[in-house]
């Protein structure tokens, strides 16, 4: 029987797909598994067929309804491992096979594929282009590199020869793949942004596993072998039962295809202590997270527990799903063994077992009353928000109990000098506000994770793995829960997550927490969800802010994180940015633009959302939708997938989500940055700063949220947020 193997393109083929074509796409396939390679080449109803004007003689298409080809690649190396590449209509599909050329890597050993034709066509156009413009001689994008450097990064003749002639990266853009092979693009890509040859050999072939860095020193790879070295983009379909898995469950392509760059840690065989993946938006965090968590199980023993969490509720039972999806119902026993849940709520889980009940927890709003009762009952000079602050970002951040430890401690991440007397007085209100809460049997969110984190050290830790996913947000309180849950030894933290999506006031170190990634850490710069027109716009939000790095404060070396080499392979139309004269014309508009999104692009209106920054808009939005005959639901009620309707949020709770259509509305000067929620410069610079940076991040995460389309709007004044885009667009 012929081995069979899948490409990408032949799954997102077979996504697009009606039921009915799938299902004798699966038929056909089944066919073809069950019959001998010559029994193969006699059968009429295969039709397996050479194609007479293919440029690669390897290329076979065969029947697979009677309007539909599957196309081929079928081995010359004496194999039987034959790889899907299409299933497309049949003129398509013939189209398509005729103008593709396979080939091996001659750096990474995998397979990859050009569009010859295209890259020919390019090559005459370059031709005459460098000819007509011979006297001005420019400079050209790779002259600092040699062919030999080149070579060693597996650029082949023809790359090589088009790589020579451009002169802008414009030039090299418009060869993007599926014309050029995309790893080779890649590392032009990379070259052109100014990476180094050495750079681009560590992000991009050292994690496909290769070690020799020299190409003449590469032993040849088999077209087979070739196939087996692209995990990233070819799956081969072994035993039984596991042709059905991909063909007939949900077709998620992240669930079969990592990036060599996710893949290196999610299937690591074993880090020597925690590990961290971070990356700008959409760059696949959570799958990496989600894979971390099945290769444990799969490779872990039968007791070993883990711990997956995440920011909130809905975020969790997303990422429940998620799992259970990926392990599929021949792993679907593993799921026993791992938790998913917010660290608040294990928390909270944690003291009412030890103790047989819980406090209850403050909403942000009751915890600001309390503070301001506190402070009200006598004259003192700090306002509630420094009290708060205080409270959780000196006390509760450092764990400290008593007043010697607070009137000794380092406030880190904070901007002011508080004297002893001033202490003293300080912690005296802070005991009051304990015990008046106490009082009520309630505690804030944090001061729960604080006594939580207390509990779990006194006992045995109850997992063997903590996966953590949206690590950028969690506060020290919550990291020693983490870091309580699981004992110091090898791969007991993984720990994913985007510091550029900071918007809660949370930075920390995670070394002094006992949590050192040195080492154990990677980052990943290819996004998946959004086209590279929204990454662009999105990305040049942040221009100018200064990212600290996940899991280091001030105190540590201070170094920035940065979004260097954030890219996406798709493209699309340019986010849409409009200011009205009114609320009330913004949000026509917004009916307007929905309307295209549903009627004309035949997006489900579920797959639509738009995000304010405070709910009165939300709920504005909703009854504005609901009038116009728009289903619209609310995002915090937690509509189940199956629920139809544009989801409506506010931009926190945007955070984690994925949609195809995003409209951000109101991002107004009076919103964002919000006054109230940053603290004035004159009161605490460093924090003033910090409350700023997150507000800058919040429109960040409302904006990497959509797949294809993003609108952006608002009525009166505009935010200053959005000053660096009128820089890019003029
Ligand atoms: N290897 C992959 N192949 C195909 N799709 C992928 C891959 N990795 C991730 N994706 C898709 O990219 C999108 C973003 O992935 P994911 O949510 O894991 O990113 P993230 O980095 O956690 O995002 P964010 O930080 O914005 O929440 C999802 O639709 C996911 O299915």
């Amino acid at each position: 029987m012929p081995r069979l193997a899948l490409s990408d393109d032949f799954v997102t083929d077979l996504i697009a797909l009606q039921r009915p074509v799938q299902k004798e796409v699966n038929d056909a396939i089944q066919m073809f598994r069950s019959m001998t390679v010559p029994q193969l080449h006699a059968s009429k109803g295969m039709h397996l067929e050479k194609l007479e004007r293919a440029r690669d003689s390897r290329i076979r298409t065969i029947r697979v309804t009677k309007s539909y080809r599957g196309v081929l690649l079928a081995p010359d190396d004496g194999s039987d491992l034959f790889t899907l590449l299409r299933v497309a209509p049949h003129d398509e599909a013939i189209n398509w096979a005729c103008k593709r050329v396979y080939s091996v890597n001659g750096a990474t050993g995998g397979l990859e594929v050009r569009n010859v034709e295209a890259l020919e066509q390019m090559e005459t156009y370059f031709e005459a282009k460098l000819e007509a413009n011979a006297v001005t001689a420019p400079v050209r994008l790779f002259e600092g590199h040699s062919d030999t450097v080149l070579r060693d990064l597996g650029i082949d003749e023809q790359v090589m020869r088009l790589a020579r002639v451009c002169v802008t990266t414009d030039d090299l853009t418009v060869m993007a793949p599926p014309m050029m092979p995309a790893d080779q693009y890649e590392v032009l890509e990379f070259l052109a942004a100014g990476y180094s040859a050495e750079d681009v050999w560590e992000q991009l072939i050292a994690p496909r596993g290769q070690t020799v860095r020299t190409a003449q020193d590469r032993p040849t790879v088999t077209l087979t072998e070739a196939v087996l070295n692209t995990p990233d983009r070819i799956v081969e379909v072994t035993g039984p039962g596991e042709l059905e898995r991909v063909l007939t469950e949900d077709l998620a392509r992240w669930r079969i295809f990592l990036h060599p760059a996710q893949r290196r840690f999610a299937y690591h065989a074993g880090f020597n202590g925690p590990a961290q993946v971070t990356g700008g938006p959409g760059t696949g965090k959570t799958v990496v997270a989600l894979h971390r968590v099945r290769h444990l199980l799969r490779t872990g023993d039968d007791g070993d527990r883990i711990l997956l969490t995440t920011f909130t509720n809905a975020m969790a039972s997303s990422l429940r799903d998620s799992l259970a999806l990926l392990l599929g119902e021949a792993d679907a026993h593993l799921l026993d063994r791992v938790d998913v849940t917010t660290v608040d709520s294990l928390a909270a889980r944690v003291i009412r077992e030890a103790r047989g009940r819980s406090l209850k927890p403050l909403s942000a709003a009751a915890e600001k009353s309390a503070w301001t009762r506190v402070s009200a009952r006598e004259e003192l000079p700090w306002t509630e928000q420094f009290l708060s602050q205080e409270f959780r970002n000196v006390v509760l951040a450092q764990g400290l109990r008593t007043p010697e430890e607070y009137l000794r401690c380092v406030r880190r991440g904070r901007g002011t000098q508080i004297g002893r007397v001033q202490r003293a007085r300080l912690w005296r209100v802070m005991e009051r506000f304990t015990a008046d809460l106490a009082a009520h049997d309630s505690a804030t969110y944090t001061q729960l994770c604080d006594q939580a984190a207390r509990i779990l050290a006194e006992g045995k830790p109850r997992y063997r793995h903590v996966v953590v996913d949206e690590a950028q947000d969690l506060h020290p309180a919550q990291w020693r829960v983490l870091r309580a849950c699981a004992a110091d030894r090898a791969d007991d933290m993984f720990i994913v997550g985007d510091p550029h999506q900071r918007i809660y006031d949370s930075r920390v170190s995670l070394r002094s927490l006992g949590i050192d990634v040195r080492g154990r850490s990677s980052r990943l710069r290819l996004n998946y969800r959004s086209t590279e027109e929204i990454l662009r716009w999105s990305a040049a939000l942040l221009d100018g802010q200064a990212v600290g790095r996940l899991g280091e404060d001030d105190d540590d070396d201070g170094d920035r994180d940065s979004l260097h080499g954030y890219r996406s392979q798709l493209h699309g139309r340019v986010p849409a940015v409009r200011g009205y004269a009114s609320q009330d014309e913004e949000l026509r508009a917004l009916i307007e633009q929905i309307r295209i999104w549903i009627d004309q692009d035949g997006v489900k209106p579920s797959e639509v959302a738009v995000c304010a920054r405070f709910n009165t808009l939300v709920d504005a939005v909703i009854a504005r939708l609901r009038r116009e005959r728009i289903p619209a639901v609310a995002v915090r009620d937690d509509p189940g997938a199956g629920v139809s309707g544009v989801r409506v949020a506010t931009m926190h709770a945007m955070k984690g989500l994925e949609f195809r259509c995003v409209a951000v509305v109101g991002v107004t000067s009076s919103v964002l940055p919000f006054a109230p929620q940053v603290t004035p410069a004159e009161v605490d610079p460093v924090q003033h700063q910090s409350d700023l940076l997150a507000e800058h991040c919040l429109l960040f995460v409302a904006c990497t949220r959509p797949r294809d389309a993003l609108a952006i709007s608002w009525s009166g004044e505009r935010s200053r947020l959005l000053d660096p885009i009128t820089a890019i667009t003029g």
